[in-house]
């Protein structure tokens, strides 16, 4: 895909932006089967990917530039603000609303934060987008309470003009480090949570809850866990490190019992009404740490096939151990780093590898998700 903005040098995000896709697919393929080539595959699935533009659906604008004339996007490698509101990424409807932001911010005459000067009040603008029906929640992330009135103020107009921006939300971060977000978030809509839908599964949404940013291959992901925990006929699930729930919610029914575990309440608050609105009522979601909820569950406790999607660290070798130690039938591990992946598999002992896929959820990068399973060996 051709990036101006790449061309130009004026942001390198996207890598491998100028191999076309399957050329892309193929190197990320290579680095895995290199990963894991220590390990015994059984069955290598084709990898999975999707269109080169128009596919994310988050983004995350520093906002820079003056209250006169701010500027969505980064600051880029020779230090000059680049606006990104025209990144390809985003569909054209998402484009479109960006820049109607950049001229939010003019027209309220907020204040970008200045990092070096440490002034200013708007930080960044984080805008997340419903695939199902192109809604919106809105997020201004500032340093005080100041503007929130300047925001209020102007919010009316652009509303009734993007009437698809369903959830809008302040969030306070104070700190001048580098961090995105703070501990409070107001809420300036009715609304608190945008709604989303991956199949026939519904999924909400709400500020500080991790949502994947590729909606088209994380519906495939999700819709391959299902099938492959629908070979296993379990009775029972674990889904850790489950945020709002997607790969759960996918997989568990009326019959079959679901425990999601994620340290994130926002996320476990979206979980739970999901399971409500799907009627599931053998489903239980915790806010817990993940290892420390599997530590010290007697055998008697374990379900029939745990699932794992951990951060880009990984499950660490604690948890590998305790998944060692109650020995569920099978373990499903959805892995957006290959190299920690890597590490966990050889922790994780009397299991095969049968069926690994490779779905390309961050496309232009050298990043990419891995599902694997894991079957215990008789
Ligand atoms: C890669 S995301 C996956 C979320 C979810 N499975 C999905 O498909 O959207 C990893 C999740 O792990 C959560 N997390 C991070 N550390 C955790 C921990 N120690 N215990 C439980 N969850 C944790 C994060 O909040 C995040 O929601
Ligand atoms: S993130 Fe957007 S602007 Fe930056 S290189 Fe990728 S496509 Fe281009």
């Amino acid at each position: 895909m051709k990036c101006a903005y790449f061309d130009q040098q004026q942001c390198l995000s996207c890598v491998n932006i100028q191999q076309p896709m399957p050329e892309q697919v193929n190197a990320k393929s290579q680095v895995l089967t290199q990963l894991l080539s220590d390990f015994e595959v059984e069955q290598w699935h084709q990898p999975v990917f999707g269109p080169d533009s128009g596919f994310r659906n988050k983004a995350k604008m520093v906002v820079l530039g003056a209250a006169h004339q701010p500027i969505l996007g980064i600051v880029s490698p020779d230090g000059t603000p680049v606006s990104l509101c025209d990144c390809k990424l985003y569909p054209a409807d998402m484009q479109q609303l960006l820049h109607r932001l950049e001229l939010f911010v003019r027209q309220a005459g907020i204040p970008p934060y200045n990092v070096e000067k440490m002034k200013g009040e708007l930080k960044f603008i984080l805008l997340t987008r419903s695939q199902i029906k192109g809604e919106y929640l809105l997020r201004f992330v500032l340093k005080s309470h100041k503007s929130i009135e300047r925001i209020e103020r102007e919010l009316p107009k652009l509303l009734s003009e993007f009437p698809q921006i369903k959830v809008v939300s302040v969030n306070i971060q104070p700190t001048h480090m580098a961090i995105l977000e703070g501990e409070e978030e107001i809420f300036l809509s009715q609304e608190t949570r945008l709604a989303e839908q991956f199949n026939d599964v519904p999924l909400f949404i709400r500020p500080k809850s991790f949502f994947q940013t590729h909606p088209h291959i994380a519906a495939q992901l999700y819709q391959t866990a299902r099938e492959w925990v629908a070979e296993l006929t379990p009775d029972s699930l674990w889904d850790l490190f489950c945020g709002v729930g997607g790969f759960g919610l996918h997989c568990a029914s009326k019959e079959i019992a679901l425990t999601g575990i994620e340290i994130s309440a926002e996320a476990i608050t979206c979980a739970k009404i999901s399971a409500q609105t799907m009627g599931l009522d053998k489903v239980e979601f915790t806010a817990l740490d993940s290892t420390s909820f599997a530590t010290g569950r007697d055998a008697e406790d374990k379900p029939d096939v745990v699932i794992v999607n951990p951060p880009r660290r990984g499950i660490g070798q604690s948890l590998c151990e305790s998944l060692t130690a109650f020995a569920p039938n099978a373990i499903l591990y959805s892995s957006c780093n290959p190299h920690t992946l890597a590490k966990d598999l050889a922790h994780i002992k009397g299991y095969r590898i049968h069926k690994v896929q490779l779905f390309d959820m961050f496309p232009h990068t050298d990043h990419f998700e891995v599902l694997v399973m894991l079957i215990k060996q008789s």
